[in-house]
């Protein structure tokens, strides 16, 4: 094929690979009712992998177990030899599917499919903006269009985990005059979010939006910033990362203007915590909300001990904050912490749709009643923002919380 698609799929499809996604036919036995409905998705999901980018080894093996266990059941080949590599991953991945039927594979195939087209879809989304896109960030991508300033967190191989660079602790000044051109911008997320929602305060858009890059929101605080160690030793870094923390959360506890959460895929962490300070959020149905600190040996920060029990009731958000439970969209919309879920495979389209036209709401009355809503609980959101940040300064220095960090680190551990 001489278009640019048959290109994409040379570029990252094993031959074996190529060869069992590209059936023109399926084979599938079912009801014929059944059949029409899923067969046109299974095959459109077919031809749309085609066009996606490299989504990786780990997932083409998925696409791949998948696709064999929808179009011939359990594996039933014997398995390859040790030495034969490719073969023998391909095997284990559909051999680990069981007895999963065949409708089912169908199924998580043309959803995973659909994850991996909205996550490359997003993250083309980049590329027209790119001359309208706001120079000196490191780790975001922070756009203006349609009087929407859209911040969005960068990083998508690492999960868009919030980085901290070590010793370089600036303090955020809400009335500095430090703008995002500045030779002085630090790198780091934390920092770089801070200045774009200080920019975004000032600037003339109506509604600010922070999403991520690729398949998630954020997974969170980047681990390894643990591992940053300044010479003058742990209790430091643990001092600086607490008042960092006071600071980051204080910008959304302050911040002016409607501020809408644009949660694109799972989110982890202080990701999560921090929604209780926006004025909308919208989610993924892929989306889920983790919250995992007692398994870190940490506790809440971004005001969730008050603004999670507010908004979920006590009981919900003790599931919540000290079990760690984790929430799918739905189950987040029923709780009161997300406002709306939309399809994934109509996520963005939807969510941009609506907020265009929110965006052409008369500006002033939007922040007159965001401050009517929320400024008589700002002294007390900013005391409890600093009584969480003295908490977790104290278990940062704990043998959980150490212990934690270095499982994930040496990779014994993951959520
Ligand atoms: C100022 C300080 C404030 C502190 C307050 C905040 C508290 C929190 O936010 S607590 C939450 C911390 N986050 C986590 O515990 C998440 C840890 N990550 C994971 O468990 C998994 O990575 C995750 C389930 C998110 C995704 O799993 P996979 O889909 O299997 O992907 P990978 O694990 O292979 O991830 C790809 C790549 O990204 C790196 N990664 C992801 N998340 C983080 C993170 N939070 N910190 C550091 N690194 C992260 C991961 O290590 C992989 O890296 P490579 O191995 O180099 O590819």
């Amino acid at each position: 094929m001489a278009g640019a698609a048959g290109r994409v799929v040379r570029r990252w499809y094993p031959s074996v690979l190529r060869s069992s996604l590209q059936v023109p036919a399926l084979q599938l036995h079912m009801s014929k009712t059944a059949m029409r409905a899923s067969q046109k998705d299974f095959e459109s999901a077919l031809s749309q992998v085609k066009r996606l980018k490299d989504p990786g080894n780990e997932v083409k093996l998925k696409l791949y177990a998948l696709y064999k266990q929808a179009t011939e059941g359990p594996c039933n080949t014997p398995k390859p030899g040790v030495f034969d590599l490719i073969n023998k991953a391909k095997w284990d991945a559909w051999n680990a599917l069981g007895s999963l039927p065949k409708e089912t594979a169908r199924q998580n195939y043309v959803d995973l499919v659909s994850g991996l087209s909205s996550s490359s879809d997003s993250s083309s989304q980049v590329k027209p903006e790119a001359d309208r896109k706001q120079p000196g960030y490191e780790t975001l991508v922070v756009t203006s269009e349609d009087s929407i300033t859209k911040i969005m967190m960068n990083r998508p191989a690492k999960k868009n985990a919030i980085t901290i660079q070590c010793l370089r602790v600036h303090k955020y000044q809400p009335s500095s005059s430090f703008s995002p051109t500045h030779s002085d911008v630090p790198s780091e997320m934390y920092n770089e979010i801070m200045l774009a929602l200080k920019a975004a305060s000032k600037d003339d858009s109506a509604i600010t939006v922070l999403t991520g890059n690729g398949d998630y929101y954020s997974s969170g605080n980047d681990l390894s910033n643990f591992t940053d160690i300044p010479p003058e030793g742990i209790e430091e870094k643990a001092k600086s990362s607490a008042i960092l923390l006071r600071d980051f959360v204080d910008c959304f506890i302050d911040f002016p203007k409607p501020l809408i959460a644009v949660v694109n895929g799972p989110a982890v962490g202080i990701s999560v915590t921090i929604l209780g300070l926006f004025d909308t959020v919208y989610a993924s149905s892929r989306a889920t909300f983790h919250t995992p600190f007692s398994h870190l040996g940490q506790s809440p920060e971004g005001c969730s001990s008050y603004t999670f029990p507010k908004i979920m009731g006590p009981a919900k958000a003790a599931e919540m904050l000290i079990f760690g439970k984790k929430l799918t969209a739905a189950e987040a919309c029923a709780q009161g912490l997300v406002t709306e879920v939309f399809p994934d495979s109509t996520f963005q389209k939807e969510v941009w749709t609506r907020l265009k036209a929110y965006s052409k709401l008369p500006p002033n009355a939007m922040r007159i009643s965001k401050q009517v809503i929320r400024n008589r609980e700002k002294e007390k959101l900013r005391a409890i923002n600093a009584e969480e940040s003295r908490a977790l300064q104290e278990r940062w220095l704990s043998d959980e919380c150490t212990n934690a960090v270095m499982n994930f680190l040496t990779r014994k551990a993951k959520l």
